[in-house]
C-alpha cells in the first residue's frame, strides 16, 4: 500500500526574515505535501508559488492602544481565524508550522482549536507579542538564539538557531559571486536587511571615501527605496538595490554594516561575516538591539545606536578594522563558533516528531 505524505501548512509571511528561513525548512521536509499561508501584497508572493501553492487571507498587526482601528484588526483577525480553519478541514492537513508574525495568530488559533499540531519558530532574541501570547498554546517552540527562552517563561523551548538557505551551506559558494571585484581587495558589504535602510545609506555614502582611499571596496545593498542610491560613483563602489546572491557576498566580505535582523545575523555567523551593527530604531520593542547583543556579546560584532552613530564615528571604526585584519579574523572566529549550520535539520527533525506522533 502506498502511504499517503503528510500535509502541512506553513505560515511564513512578509520580510525575508520571516520567509526564507520557512523555505529552508521546507527543503528538508521534501516527502511532506507543503502549502503556504501568506498575505496578498508581501514577499511570499514572489518566492513561494514557483514551489509550493500559496494560499492568502487578509490580515494585519493591532496597533498602540485600543480604538476603532482595533475593532476592525479584531474583525478581520476573527474573519481570517475562520477562513484558516476551513483551509485546514478541507486540506486535511495534519500541522502547522510558523515563523511568527501577524501570520502567526489566525493560523495558530485556527490550527489548535481543530487540535491539531504547530511549530512555531522565533528567530528573534526578544520574542515577538504573538509568539509571548501564543507560544504556550503551541505544540513546540523552536528559538533562533538561546537567549530568547528566557522571554518564554512559560514555554518549554527548543533551541535549533534559524535555517539558512541552502546556498549559504555550500563549500563553493564564494566562486559564484558575479561582481567585478578584484581578488585579494577588502571587501565591505552595506545592507539594511531585506527592505534596505535609508539612514544607514546616506552614512555610508558620506563615509566611503576614506575607505576607498585605504584600498577598500564597497560593496551596497540600498533596498529600492533611496532616491540617492545613484548618487555616489567610485571605480571601488558597487550599488545595487538588492542582490541575490547574499551567501557568496557575506562569504567574500571582510566586514558587514547593517541591521540587527535575526535573518541577516544568523546568515553572518554562518559565513563567518564580521560586522558593524545598527539596529533599525523603529523595530517592535526594539528587538533588533537584543539580536545584536548576542552578536557583540562573543565578539563577533560593534553596536551601534543610529542616533548616535556619526559620520566621523563610522568612519573611524571602519578604518580602525582595516587597519587590524587580525581583529577581523577574531570577528570572523567569534561569529563562526555561533553558527549552526544543521539548523533546518535540527528544526525539520522537530517538526517531524511532532506531527507524526
Ligand atoms: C524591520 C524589521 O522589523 N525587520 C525584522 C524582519 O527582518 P528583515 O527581513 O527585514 O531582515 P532580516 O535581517 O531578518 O533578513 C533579511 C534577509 O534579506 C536578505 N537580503 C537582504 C538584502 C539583499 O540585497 N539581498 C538579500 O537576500 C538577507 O540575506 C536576509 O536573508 O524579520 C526578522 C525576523 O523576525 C527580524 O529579526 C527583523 O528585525
Amino acid at each position: 500500500m502506498v502511504e499517503t505524505p503528510i500535509r502541512l501548512l506553513i505560515a511564513a509571511s512578509g520580510t525575508g526574515g520571516h520567509v526564507f528561513p520557512a523555505i529552508a525548512l521546507a527543503e528538508h521536509l521534501r516527502d511532506y505535501q507543503i502549502e503556504w499561508l501568506g498575505v496578498p501584497n508581501r514577499l511570499e508572493t514572489q518566492l513561494v508559488p514557483k514551489q509550493y501553492r500559496l494560499n492568502t487571507i487578509g490580515v494585519e498587526g493591532f496597533q498602540q492602544g485600543f480604538g476603532i482601528s482595533s475593532l476592525r484588526v479584531l474583525g478581520k483577525l476573527i474573519g481570517s481565524i475562520l477562513e484558516v480553519r476551513k483551509l485546514l478541514r478541507q486540506g486535511n492537513f495534519q500541522g502547522v508550522f510558523t515563523t511568527g508574525g501577524y501570520i502567526a495568530g489566525p493560523a495558530v488559533i485556527a490550527a489548535r482549536s481543530l487540535g491539531l499540531p504547530v511549530i512555531l519558530h522565533e528567530a528573534n532574541a526578544l520574542p515577538g507579542k504573538v509568539t509571548r501570547f501564543l507560544g504556550p498554546w503551541c505544540s513546540a517552540v523552536a528559538v533562533g538564539f538561546e537567549v530568547a527562552s528566557e522571554h518564554l517563561p512559560r514555554v518549554k523551548t527548543i533551541y535549533t538557531s534559524t535555517p539558512v538557505r541552502s546556498q549559504f551551506l555550500s563549500e563553493e559558494i564564494e566562486a559564484s559571486l558575479d561582481l567585478p571585484i578584484p581578488k585579494d581587495v577588502p571587501v565591505i558589504v552595506v545592507f539594511g536587511g531585506s527592505q534596505g535602510a535609508v539612514a544607514i545609506n546616506k552614512l555610508v555614502r558620506q563615509s566611503a571615501n576614506a575607505w576607498f582611499d585605504a584600498g577598500a571596496w564597497v560593496v551596497h545593498l540600498t533596498g529600492d527605496n533611496d532616491p540617492e542610491a545613484e548618487t555616489l560613483k567610485h571605480p571601488q563602489y558597487i550599488s545595487l538595490p538588492f542582490y541575490d546572491n547574499m551567501a557568496a557576498l557575506l562569504r567574500r566580505a571582510n566586514l558587514a554594516i547593517t541591521r540587527s535582523g535575526a535573518g541577516s545575523l544568523t546568515e553572518m555567523a554562518v559565513c563567518g561575516t564580521p560586522a558593524i551593527l545598527i539596529p533599525y530604531p523603529f523595530a517592535a520593542e526594539d528587538h533588533q538591539t537584543y539580536n545584536a547583543k548576542v552578536f557583540t556579546s562573543v565578539g563577533a560584532a560593534s553596536l551601534f545606536k543610529q542616533s548616535e552613530l556619526t559620520v566621523q564615528v563610522l568612519q573611524s571604526q571602519v578604518l580602525k578594522l582595516l587597519q587590524h585584519p587580525e581583529e577581523l579574523r577574531k570577528m570572523r572566529e567569534a561569529a563562526k563558533a555561533i553558527a549552526v549550520p544543521d539548523s533546518a535539520e535540527k528544526l525539520a527533525k522537530l517538526v517531524r516528531e511532532v506531527v507524526e506522533m
